[in-house]
Formats: C-alpha cells, sequence, structure tokens
C-alpha cells in the first residue's frame, strides 16, 4: 500500500483527495493536515508521498518543508513561477532521494486539450484562451490557463510565427491578462466547476478545443497516476501529468 498524507485535506480538492486515497485498492491515508497543523508529523516514517492543495500563497514554503523532512510531494497548488520552481530545485540538490510533481491540472481531458492546442498552435494565425471557473477561486486566470498559454507560445516560437494580430487602439481590460503574448481571459461564475475554451482562428476557419471538469472526481485518477508515480525520479521537479500519459 502507498501511504499518502494530504496537505490541505479540508478543502474543497484536499478533501476530495483523502476520499480517493481511502477509496482505491492500493492507497491508505497516512495523516490529513491543514492550515495551522505541523506539518513535521509527516515523516518518511508514516508516509511515500504527501499531495499538497493549498493556496499559492502557502504552497511553496509547504514544499520546502515536506522536501526538508524527505517526502515526495504532488502538488495540485497553482501559483508556480519559474521563481519558485528555481526554490524547490534548489532544495531538492540537498534532497537527492526526494521527487516533487507539480500538476496545473489533474483531469485527463484538459491535459488532452492542452497537448492538441499544442499541436495546433502553429497552424493558426490567431489563438486567444478562455477560461471559466466556480467564483470561490481566488486566483486568476487560472494555473491550467497560463500553462496551456506557455505551451502555445512555445509551439509558436518553434514554428517561427511572428505576434498575433490585434489592432485594438482602446483597452478598458476587456482584451483579458496577455501571458507570453496569448489573451487569456478568466469568467468566475456561480455554477461552473472548471472549464477552459482554446480558440484558434485562421481567415475563414476557427477550431475551438474545449477540456469540462463539471466535478472535482475528474481530477481523481490524475492524482492516483500521480501518487503511483512519485518517487521515480528523485531529486527532480516534474511539471504536467503529460509526463504519464502516453502522448
Ligand atoms: N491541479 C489541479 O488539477 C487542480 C484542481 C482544482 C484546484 N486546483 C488548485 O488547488 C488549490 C486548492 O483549491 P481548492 O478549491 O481545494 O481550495 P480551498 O480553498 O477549498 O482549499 C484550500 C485548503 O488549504 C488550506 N490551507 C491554506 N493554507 C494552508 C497552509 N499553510 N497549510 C495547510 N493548509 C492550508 C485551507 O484551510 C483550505 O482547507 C488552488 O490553487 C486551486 O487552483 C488545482
Ligand atoms: O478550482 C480551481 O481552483 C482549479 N484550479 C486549477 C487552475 O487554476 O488551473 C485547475 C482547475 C480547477
Amino acid at each position: 500500500m502507498i501511504r499518502v498524507s494530504v496537505v490541505g485535506a479540508k478543502g474543497r480538492m484536499g478533501a476530495t483527495v483523502v476520499d480517493a486515497v481511502k477509496n482505491a485498492p492500493d492507497t491508505e491515508l497516512a495523516k490529513a493536515l491543514d492550515a495551522g497543523d505541523d506539518l513535521t508529523q509527516i515523516t518518511p516514517e508514516n508516509t511515500d508521498v504527501v499531495v499538497e492543495f493549498t493556496v499559492p500563497a502557502a504552497s511553496l514554503d509547504n514544499v520546502l518543508a515536506l522536501v526538508n523532512q524527505g517526502v515526495n510531494v504532488v502538488v495540485g497548488t497553482t501559483g508556480w513561477t519559474d521563481e519558485k520552481l528555481a526554490r524547490v530545485k534548489e532544495a531538492l540538490a540537498s534532497h537527492p532521494d526526494v521527487s516533487v510533481f507539480i500538476a496545473p491540472n489533474f483531469a485527463i481531458s484538459t491535459v488532452l486539450a492542452e497537448n492538441f492546442a499544442a499541436q495546433a498552435a502553429k497552424y493558426f494565425e490567431s489563438v486567444e484562451i478562455v477560461e471559466m471557473h466556480h467564483p470561490n477561486k481566488v486566483d486568476a486566470p487560472s494555473g491550467t490557463a497560463i500553462h496551456t498559454a506557455h505551451a502555445i507560445a512555445a509551439a509558436r516560437k518553434d514554428a517561427g510565427m511572428g505576434p498575433i494580430p490585434d489592432n485594438t487602439q482602446t483597452d478598458g481590460g476587456s482584451r483579458g491578462q496577455v501571458v507570453d503574448g496569448i489573451h487569456v481571459h478568466a469568467v468566475r461564475l456561480r455554477g461552473l466547476n472548471a472549464h477552459e475554451e482554446v480558440l484558434f482562428g485562421n481567415p475563414g476557419e476557427q477550431l475551438v478545443l474545449r477540456a469540462d471538469s463539471f466535478d472535482r472526481s475528474s481530477f481523481m485518477p490524475g492524482v492516483l497516476l500521480a501518487v503511483r508515480h512519485a518517487g521515480e525520479n528523485p531529486g527532480t521537479v516534474t511539471v504536467g501529468l503529460d509526463n504519464y500519459l502516453d502522448l
């Protein structure tokens, strides 16, 4: 049995992970901790891997503490930047037996949509991203949309494409946030969970890639997949569930 601890266990995602870990045939719950709890309770003696779903402001410190305690970490919290990733790599250099895995999105549909978007990117002049989430979400744009924008921008750059055409002369904020040259629009609407559309355009044609997570259960197969792979690449940080899919 894989012994899994959950940090952020009282949150929407953390509580769903606790149930998934209890119900999977090959995992068992070790510790379930939330804000204010002492993370030093989690040790390699009681835990094989920690799943961390908290808030962007707390996640880096949690991951650093857990790495320093010698346990593998699977992270779903958003807000990761190159600077934060560099801090994790630095910590792993002193703990070469530990691995960290971060996924902006654990839903298979969304991971596939992002992969398809990266493939489509070089064939379309225009692209914009619309992400739509429940109104309790604290960050915008979503970590997934930022990750998708970077993947599309990298594919456009590899293909030697120039800037996306846009003759907007005045913008009162209505064109969204520009991430790596790509406009990203965030919708917060009661009734939604987590949804993303990537709109591609050429003269006379459009391609729309859309992924919908209607329920948090959509993330659990991906979380369990990452848990089962935890520790495979010790001393490294891996980003993206696509690393564990046959794409
Ligand atoms: N990767 C994915 O597939 C995926 C899916 C859904 C949500 N998310 C992300 O996961 C994060 C959590 O989302 P949520 O909807 O569960 O949020 P939430 O607000 O419901 O839960 C966050 C939990 O973290 C706890 N917390 C806050 N600070 C803490 C700390 N320092 N130590 C321990 N626990 C702490 C809070 O008390 C709360 O219980 C967000 O960043 C969200 O964007 C990622
Ligand atoms: O509900 C959330 O919050 C989600 N956050 C992630 C993001 O910001 O991309 C993944 C989807 C759900």
